[in-house]
């Protein structure tokens, strides 16, 4: 049986394109480092944000109904200035994650904002996982529960309560997301194949595939 994230990348595998949205510093890159590196814990042991400038991906295989799924993670930046380049690569993904941060009311109000730009560049199809993030800091909290819950629901979305920092519904939530993806009945993968071209930036090669088989 195929273990997650070991010995599979290199084989041709269904593939998934997932996109991070949400506004700047709610916590998508920690998610995503949370998700894809196994000790990403040592990532909060130091107080310092770097933001996101542009755009990056993580690849993460994991496997659903018998099948080797291979994520591809694309991390937007939430930065205004990123905005546009962020969302262009919205086009073609089959799902998202998007973030808010329950200490920031600004944040939460503008996941219908990003709920349109999703839709419109990604079509009404795609599947939106709603993530609250930092519920490990109570004490800040300005958005409840039942608001984000109430907000996915009006959306039709599953919703999550997370923390990045001690590692709540992460994998839940991804885990959610994929399933979603992969039980479209009518649905298409493409087989996207990751070329390396140095060491600090990552292109695509796209050779598409259809895969009508996934049972
Ligand atoms: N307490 C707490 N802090 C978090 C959590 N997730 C992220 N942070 C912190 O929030 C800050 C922003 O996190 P990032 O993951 O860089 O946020 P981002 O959404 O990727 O930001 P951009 O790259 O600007 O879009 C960092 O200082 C993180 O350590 C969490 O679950 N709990």
């Amino acid at each position: 049986m195929a273990v997650p994230g070991q010995g599979d990348e290199g084989r041709s595998a269904l593939l998934m394109k997932i996109v991070m949205a949400g506004e700047s510093c709610v916590g998508k890159t920690s998610i995503v480092r949370r998700y894809t590196e196994p000790n990403a814990a040592a990532a909060f042991s130091s107080s310092s944000y770097l933001a996101t400038i542009g755009i990056d991906f993580k690849v993460k295989c994991v496997t659903l109904n018998d099948k080797t799924v291979k994520l591809q993670i694309w991390d937007t930046a939430g930065q205004e200035r990123f905005h546009t380049l962020s969302t262009s690569y919205f086009r073609g993904a089959q799902g998202f994650v998007l973030v808010y941060d329950i200490t920031n009311l600004d944040s939460f109000q503008s996941v219908t904002s990003w709920m349109k730009d999703i839709h419109e560049k990604a079509g009404d199809e795609v599947d939106i996982v709603l993530l609250g993030n930092k519920c490990d800091k109570e004490s800040e909290r300005v958005v409840p529960k039942h608001k984000g819950e109430k907000l996915a629901w009006e959306h039709g979305i599953p919703f999550f309560e997370t923390s990045a920092k001690d590692n709540v519904n992460i994998e839940d939530a991804f885990s959610v997301l994929t399933k979603e993806i992969l039980e479209k009945k009518s649905w298409v993968l493409y087989d996207l194949e990751v070329v390396d071209l140095n060491e600090n930036q990552l292109s695509l090669l796209y050779s598409r595939k259809m895969f009508k088989d996934l049972r």
